[in-house]
């Protein structure tokens, strides 16, 4: 296929989403299945044209006077790759498989002056009914900081200390062209290429051998925030797959005890094999039955609890930007509830001077600072513990002058931390009087 029979694909599945609102990886994958002698690398340029004009969808919409699909896909030409308008002309040439010709409309818009008067909303592509949300946590950052959520992001590996080393796996795996992360100590970055898929990890004998995890560089600086180590008892309330879980376990060299559980017993169920496979042994999965709570005789008893909490997601819109225009005031209230039933649970799990460690993968304020601030209110027996001792417990002091820090946690995001936006907090109980 051409680059121009791609773009004009590009607009088919786009249309389908908008049309049936449904998620962009389902509208891709039926054009995969409908146009069989489309290959890999052809799905993957289809795809990657698809994400970066959701990931522009206000702001393309806003250049071209309208949502059509055809004028997000031209928009997103300009404002995220760059093309003028002639070389957007090369590719809407009218011939066989590629988009009809511009017309004296689309050519004027697009050579208008980029997003220049826009609204905020628009320029930072995000719902407008966050706009208000966004500010209370990024000042007059908000423009950056969303324009950097706007980016594609990089595929970050972590380094699992109990097998392997980061020098050694970098080195073993030099074909994939990796860098240290920037923060991380224990992560491995590769940069995203252009209209390409990123590179086959799962493949890779050190990813079999369990040498390495797929996680975010902000997910693996979350884990080391925790401070957990070896000797500790550690319940890992949300565990879901496992991600945080192994983390915890490398930093506690197979050490102290780790309980995984979570409310989902099928999201439980992958980690069986991720633990085996990184050669964990301080781990007992805690698997819910029929729904009941898997760790009540570990209440009071507990040094850290995590809760890696369910929430909107929204400082993962690097890697799924559809799901920004389909979260609704209704699904961030729901989240917000979830995180005081859980922040309860793990309450009650805590021994004096114990801890936990709240951490979201979320920008917004309400699920962040403000389901915190509403804990400690329910909770005065908690306190939240500084940014400044946080990092300093985690020997991560170094990294103090990257992250923005709110009233209760620290905050990451694509712009400051160039990971995707996790959020964390350690709240620490009293001693007894
Ligand atoms: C962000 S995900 C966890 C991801 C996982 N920790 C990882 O690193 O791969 C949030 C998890 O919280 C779980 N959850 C939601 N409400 C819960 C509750 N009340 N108690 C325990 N787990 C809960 C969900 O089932 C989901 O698996």
């Amino acid at each position: 296929m051409t680059p121009a029979a791609h773009i004009s694909a590009a607009i088919e599945v786009i249309a389908d989403i908008s049309a049936r609102r449904r998620p962009a990886t389902d509208a891709l994958k039926d054009w995969g299945l409908s146009h069989r002698f489309a290959g890999s690398k052809d799905r993957a340029a289809i795809a990657s044209l698809v994400y970066d004009t959701l990931r522009r969808k206000a702001s393309s919409a806003w250049l071209m006077g309208n949502e059509e699909p055809r004028s997000l896909v031209l928009g997103m030409l300009k404002l995220q790759k760059n093309l003028d308008v002639a070389a957007i002309d090369d590719h809407f040439s009218g011939a066989r498989f590629a988009p009809e010709p511009l017309s004296a409309e689309e050519r004027e818009n697009l050579a208008k002056d980029g997003l220049k008067g826009a609204p905020l909303h628009v320029a930072g592509d995000f719902p407008e009914w966050i706009e208000a949300s966004l500010v209370r946590i990024f000042g007059d950052e908000v423009e950056a900081e969303m324009q950097a959520l706007t980016h594609r992001a990089p595929l970050d590996l972590r380094v699992n200390t109990l097998k392997a080393n980061r020098d050694d796996v970098n080195a073993a795996l030099a074909h994939l062209a990796l860098e240290p992360t920037s923060h991380s100590p224990v992560g491995l970055r590769a940069i995203p290429a252009e209209n390409r898929r990123g590179p086959a990890v799962q493949s890779e004998p050190e990813y079999i051998k369990g040498e390495i995890e797929i996680q975010d560089e902000g997910s693996q600086l979350a884990a080391l925030l925790s401070a957990v180590h070896a000797g500790e008892q550690v319940v890992d309330l949300c565990a879901g797959g496992g991600g945080k879980t192994l983390a915890l376990a490398a930093q506690m060299n197979n050490g102290g005890q780790i309980y995984a559980s979570d409310s989902d017993q099928r999201r439980l169920a992958p980690i069986h094999a991720r633990l085996e496979r990184a050669g964990v042994r301080n781990v007992q999965v805690r698997t819910p039955r029929g729904g009941a709570d898997a760790v009540t005789d570990l209440d009071g008893k507990i040094d850290c609890v995590l809760v890696d909490a369910p929430c909107t997601g929204t400082g993962t819109w690097r890697r799924n930007p559809d799901a920004k225009w389909r979260l609704r005031p209704g699904s961030l209230s729901v989240r917000v509830n979830d995180q005081a039933v859980v922040l309860d649970r793990a309450a009650q799990l805590v021994k004096p001077e114990g801890r936990i460690v709240y951490i979201t993968c979320s920008v917004l304020p309400e699920e962040n600072d403000e389901s915190v601030a509403a804990f400690l209110e329910r909770s005065p027996e908690f306190k939240s513990v500084p940014a400044g001792e946080v990092l300093e417990r985690a020997l991560l002091s170094r990294l103090e002058p990257v992250f923005r820090k709110t009233e209760h946690g620290l905050q990451m995001s694509p712009l400051k931390t160039g990971t995707d936006g996790f959020y964390v907090s350690v709240l620490e109980r009293r001693a007894k009087k």
